[in-house]
C-alpha cells in the first residue's frame, strides 16, 4: 500500500492471538448497514447484551453517537474549534461526508477486531463502494456485513426521530431512502428480515452465524 513518508508501522508485545485466546473467542467486525429505522441499534445492541452475557467481549459503534463525537458535524464543532476547522473536518450527510464518516469508523473497527474485540457498528453506510473499501482494509472473514433488511414503508411508519416525515416535508435534504440513495449489499454474510421478527430473534441469527463461523464458540441457547 503507498505510505506518506516517515511513518513507519510499530508491532506490538501482545499479538492479536494472544488476545483472542486470553478471551476465548476472535476478533471481527459485523457490519450492519440498512435504512434509518431499520433496526441497525437494536439489533446491535440486542446482540451486545447476549454476547456480553456469554462472557464475550463485544463493542457497538453507533451512527448517531459517533456523530457526536469522533465524527461531529459542522454545527458541533463551530462553537470550540472555529468556522474554518468545522467546515474543513465536520462531517453531514453529503456523498462525500458519508464515505469519510465510513472510512473512519472502518478504521475504529478495524483497531476494535485487531484487540480482539467483537466490534458491532451501526450506520447507514448507504454506498456499496464504502463497505466494500472497508472489507478489503480487513483480513478475510474478519468483516461480516449485515443487511438488515427492512422495507422503506416499514423505517417510514416506525420514524422514532420523526426524519422521515421531515424529509418528505423537504425540512431535511438528502435524506437516504427519500431523496439520496440506499445501495443494498449484492452478497452480505448476512441478510434479517427485520420487518418481520422480533430484535431477539434477529440477534440470534447472528449468534449463530458466528458460532457456525467459528467465531465464538457454541453456546446454550436463551
Ligand atoms: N440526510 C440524512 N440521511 C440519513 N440519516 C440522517 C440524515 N440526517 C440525519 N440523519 C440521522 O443520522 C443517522 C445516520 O448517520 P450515519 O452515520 O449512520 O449515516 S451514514 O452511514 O454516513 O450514511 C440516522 O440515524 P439512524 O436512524 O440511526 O440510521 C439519522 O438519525
Ligand atoms: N425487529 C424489530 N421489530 C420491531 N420494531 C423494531 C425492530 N427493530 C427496531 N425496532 C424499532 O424501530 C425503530 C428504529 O430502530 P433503530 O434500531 O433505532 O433503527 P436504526 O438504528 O436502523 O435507525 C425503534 O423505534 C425500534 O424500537
Amino acid at each position: 500500500m503507498a505510505n506518506d513518508t516517515n511513518v513507519t508501522w510499530h508491532q506490538h508485545q501482545v499479538s492479536r492471538a494472544v488476545r483472542e485466546q486470553s478471551k476465548g473467542h476472535r476478533g471481527c467486525v459485523i457490519w450492519f448497514t440498512g435504512l434509518s429505522g431499520s433496526g441497525k441499534s437494536t439489533v446491535a445492541n440486542t446482540l451486545d447484551h447476549l454476547l456480553t452475557g456469554h462472557g464475550f467481549h463485544s463493542a457497538v459503534l453507533d451512527g448517531d453517537n459517533v456523530r457526536h463525537g469522533l465524527n461531529a458535524g459542522p454545527g458541533m464543532l463551530r462553537e470550540t474549534h472555529g468556522e474554518d476547522y468545522a467546515q474543513r473536518f465536520g462531517l453531514g450527510f453529503t456523498a462525500i461526508d458519508r464515505e469519510e464518516n465510513i472510512r473512519r469508523i472502518g478504521a475504529v473497527a478495524e483497531l476494535y477486531c485487531q484487540a480482539g474485540l467483537i466490534a458491532l457498528t451501526a450506520f447507514i453506510s448507504p454506498y456499496r463502494i464504502d463497505r466494500d473499501r472497508v472489507r478489503a482494509t480487513m483480513n478475510p472473514g474478519d468483516f461480516i456485513e449485515v443487511f438488515v433488511d427492512t422495507p422503506l414503508e416499514i423505517c417510514e411508519r416506525r420514524d422514532p426521530k420523526g426524519l422521515y416525515k421531515k424529509a418528505r416535508a423537504g425540512e431535511i435534504k438528502n435524506f437516504t431512502g427519500i431523496d439520496d440513495p440506499y445501495e443494498a449489499p449484492v452478497s452480505p454474510e448476512l441478510t434479517l428480515l427485520a420487518g418481520e421478527r422480533s430484535p431477539e430473534m434477529l440477534a440470534q441469527e447472528v449468534i449463530d452465524y458466528l458460532a457456525a463461523s467459528r467465531i465464538i464458540p457454541a453456546v446454550e441457547r436463551g
